[in-house]
């Protein structure tokens, strides 16, 4: 799978470009086979002129006769020895390997690249509000390119419709916003289908799978709030965090040594988002140029689509449109020391609890459904849990991205642009252990650009001077 992943994206048109080689291979081959079928065919007439004066029942013993019989059989000659010649000279030229155009092919992307794709373009239209009209014109983010042509444009409402039956005859679990996403797919094909939220194909869709998360985070509002968040439109917290935002009107920036050694010289500047329940802050540039484009570098060749378990067996994950790798701990320590002491320097956290670093590269349209980042996110947990959860995200942007990819989280009405070397760090739990689920977030999807991130995800365990615990539910 390719789509998934926009390094991947890129790959695989420099491989087509490297290509361009065989291109030309192709091309000569062919020229090649044309010129000696050229040869043929003319050797074919000059014999075909001797055969029509053989059944006129010419005599050779008439010397025009003969002259022409010889003249005749003398231009084959000529033209044998020119394709002698030329096999000789083109012999390159006219061996033909399958083998290679076959492993080239392996290469390209898949129907299935294609079907995400179109998938991919719906989710942005759904997402963004795009117009029909923008997406057949080629215009995605004011940025124009070329009009889809028309077998291009019923590939894609091919696409759009063969995923909405599919998830329609689907038994596992699906969800409103996957609807929205698909019945936009609708509105692609006839513009004039009702907006999605006003159509009450919702309630056909509802599974007893998809009552659970229904509960569990109200995803029809949710849903909307997020898309807001995504394009931009002021959102304003939920009534429950509101009591704790007055005590926010002194969001502070400042710059964090912690007399720690690591970054006493290079003091990181942290801009708190939401100070309290959850702490929300961005560590301005923490990760350097040259860890960026080494982790990416690192990561690429490993990167893998996120899978979910279903009836159908091993599908790739709706909910996550990109591909992570883990970079684990040994090689973090070996190749990416400073990247972990200055996120330990920063937090005061204690090192031996971090987890290894995921790092993730989003594909066409990909982003990042809701989600809380706990490894066993429906568990209360006390200190009596043997259990042992993320105490702290922190998303490290490794790209900035042109148009859309931010990271939102719904309930605290927040937005954060991605800004390459600076990281997001949350506290997933309360001062008790429990889940604190006004941290649940969610990648948009990338509407331009390139977006990738390093995750470092710090374990409750270990932390115990670090982070004071009591049996409060505050942060
Ligand atoms: O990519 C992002 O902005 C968020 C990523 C995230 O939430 C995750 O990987 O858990
Ligand atoms: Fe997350």
């Amino acid at each position: 799978e390719i789509f998934s992943s926009m390094a991947k994206v890129k790959d695989v048109l420099e491989l087509v470009q490297d290509y361009d080689v065989k291109v030309e291979f192709f091309d000569n081959y062919i020229r090649a086979q044309e010129q000696y079928l050229e040869y043929l065919s003319q050797i074919l007439e000059v014999a075909e002129n001797i055969d029509q004066l053989l059944s006129k029942d010419l005599s050779p013993e008439h010397p025009a006769v003969a002259f022409r019989y010889f003249h005749d059989m003398n231009v084959i000659h000529r033209l044998k020895n020119k394709v002698d010649v030329f096999l000789d000279e083109e012999r390159n030229n006219m061996q033909f390997d399958s083998k290679e155009l076959r492993d080239f092919v392996a290469e390209l992307p898949t129907e299935e690249d294609l079907n995400g794709t179109a998938l991919g373009i719906t989710r942005l239209k759904a997402t963004y509000k795009i117009n029909v009209s923008d997406i057949a014109n080629g215009v995605i983010a004011n940025r124009p390119s070329r009009p889809l042509t028309l077998p291009e444009i019923l590939d894609m409402i091919q696409y759009t419709y063969i995923n909405f039956v599919e998830i329609l005859s689907f038994g596992g679990c699906i969800c409103t916003h996957e609807y929205k996403h698909l019945l936009s797919s609708l509105m692609l094909l006839d513009p004039k289908v009702d907006d999605p939220s006003n159509t009450n194909c919702i309630s056909l869709t509802r599974t007893p799978g998809c009552q659970y998360h229904r509960e569990e985070f109200a995803l029809d509002r949710i849903f909307e709030t997020f898309y807001k968040l995504c394009r931009n439109e002021a959102v304003k917290p939920i009534a429950a965090v509101a009591p704790y935002l007055s005590q926010q009107r002194h969001l502070v920036c400042k710059y964090v040594h912690n007399n720690h050694p690591y970054i006493i010289l290079q003091p990181v500047k942290i801009e708190y988002l939401n100070e309290n329940r959850p702490t929300v802050a961005i560590l301005h540039d923490v990760v350097s140029r040259r860890e960026r484009t080494d982790l990416r570098l690192h990561a690429l060749d490993f990167l893998k689509r996120a899978t979910v378990t279903t009836k159908k067996g091993q599908v790739p994950s709706p909910n996550k449109i990109s591909q992570t790798m883990l970079v684990k701990n040994a090689i973090v320590n070996k190749y990416f020391p400073r990247f972990r002491q200055r996120l330990v320097g920063v937090t005061k956290l204690a090192s031996g609890s971090f987890e290894s670093i995921q790092v993730g590269n989003y594909g066409l349209g990909g982003g990042y459904n809701i989600h809380l980042d706990l490894l066993f996110p429906g568990v209360k947990h006390n200190f009596t849990d043997t259990t042992n959860n993320r105490l702290t995200t922190m998303v490290t942007y490794l790209t900035d991205v042109e148009n859309g990819g931010a990271t939102v989280f719904p309930d605290l009405g927040l937005r954060v642009r991605p800004q390459k070397g600076s990281a997001l760090m949350f506290f997933n739990l309360f001062r008790n252990g429990t889940s604190n689920n006004f941290t649940k977030h969610a990648s948009c999807p990338v509407l331009y650009g390139d977006k990738w991130i390093a995750n470092q995800w710090v374990l409750r365990n270990g932390q115990e001077f670090a982070y004071k615990c009591d049996l409060s539910n505050e942060w």
